[in-house]
């Protein structure tokens, strides 16, 4: 579904390549999460999947096609098989949860009466029914995700790629998040979800793809995964630590440093 052949992302010349010869495949049906810490390269993964970001070196096929040869003109139609949620949701604010939905089938010219037997489906797949005619500041963050992800797969793409979907979501309402991404994978869709959640890839035993500056360390079936982030002991000398833990510790004389720290590198 989703096949990279020693791709290689550089974004300016001058700096490391965000993706560095990376070889992967992600058979049609798959539930895989994308891990490592910022700035790994997990968003641009996503992106030349979606043909937002074009591979300096090597290619990248999405259901069967390489996205390179894809004209311009013929972009959007690739898209279209691809539903994609964000951390922050990007619900249009003056349409409400049916409007948001539907207009994802409005802009491909589905017929009214195809858009109004839909809509309402998915919105009871994703637990939304009865919420038709609230507005996105009437929600909860969950519900507006789940208003996202009903705006994702209503087409019924292939593919779905998640960044970060459950990072503004509190843990219990993450779960019901995880539970609708399950749920729509067992229905055939290919998940790509990329996260910094170790509770949660923990809990799914799904695939896990592990990427460190760009490459990729760990592909395992039912991994499991502890996010990471450099800190600075009291003492000066600095390590990476398991995120949670150096997160209790911060305000004891250690302190987390900020994850796009360049000197990461030297850890
Ligand atoms: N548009 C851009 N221009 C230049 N460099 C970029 C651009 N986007 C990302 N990068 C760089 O590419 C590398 C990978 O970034 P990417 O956003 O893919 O990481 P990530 O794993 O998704 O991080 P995070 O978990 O913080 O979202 C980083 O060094 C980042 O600074």
């Amino acid at each position: 579904m989703i096949r990279f052949e020693d791709v290689t992302k550089v974004y300016d010349a001058t700096s490391r390549p965000a993706l560095d010869g990376i070889d992967l495949e992600v058979d049609h049906g798959d539930f895989a999460f994308l891990v490592g810490p910022s700035g790994s390269g997990k968003s641009t993964f996503l992106r030349l999947v979606l043909r937002e970001e074009r591979a300096t070196t090597g290619e990248v096929y999405v259901a069967g096609k390489n996205v390179a040869r894809v004209p311009s003109w013929r972009v959007p139609r690739l898209r279209r098989g691809i539903g994609v949620v964000f951390q922050d949701f990007r619900l249009l604010p003056n349409k409400d949860v049916f409007g948001n939905v539907a207009f994802a089938m409005q802009v491909i010219g589905k017929s009214r009466h195809m858009i109004r037997e839909t809509v309402p489906e998915v919105l009871k797949l994703v637990g939304l029914e009865g919420k038709e005619r609230r507005m996105p500041h009437e929600l909860s963050g969950g519900e507006q995700q789940r208003v996202a992800i009903a705006r994702a797969i209503v087409n019924k793409p292939g593919i779905l790629l998640a960044d970060e979907p459950t990072g503004n979501l509190d843990p219990a309402t993450s779960v019901g998040i995880m539970n609708i991404l399950d749920r729509i994978n067992q229905n055939g869709t290919t998940v790509v979800m990329a996260t910094h959640d170790d509770d949660i890839v923990n809990s799914m035993k799904r695939r896990v793809i592990e990427l460190s500056a760009g490459r990729v360390v760990r592909d395992e079936t039912g991994g499991e995964y502890t996010a990471m982030i450099p800190v600075v002991n009291a003492d000066g000398t600095r390590e990476l630590r398991p995120a949670k833990e150096a997160q209790g510790e911060v305000g004891s004389g250690n302190q987390a440093i900020a994850p796009f720290d360049t000197e990461e590198d030297e850890l």
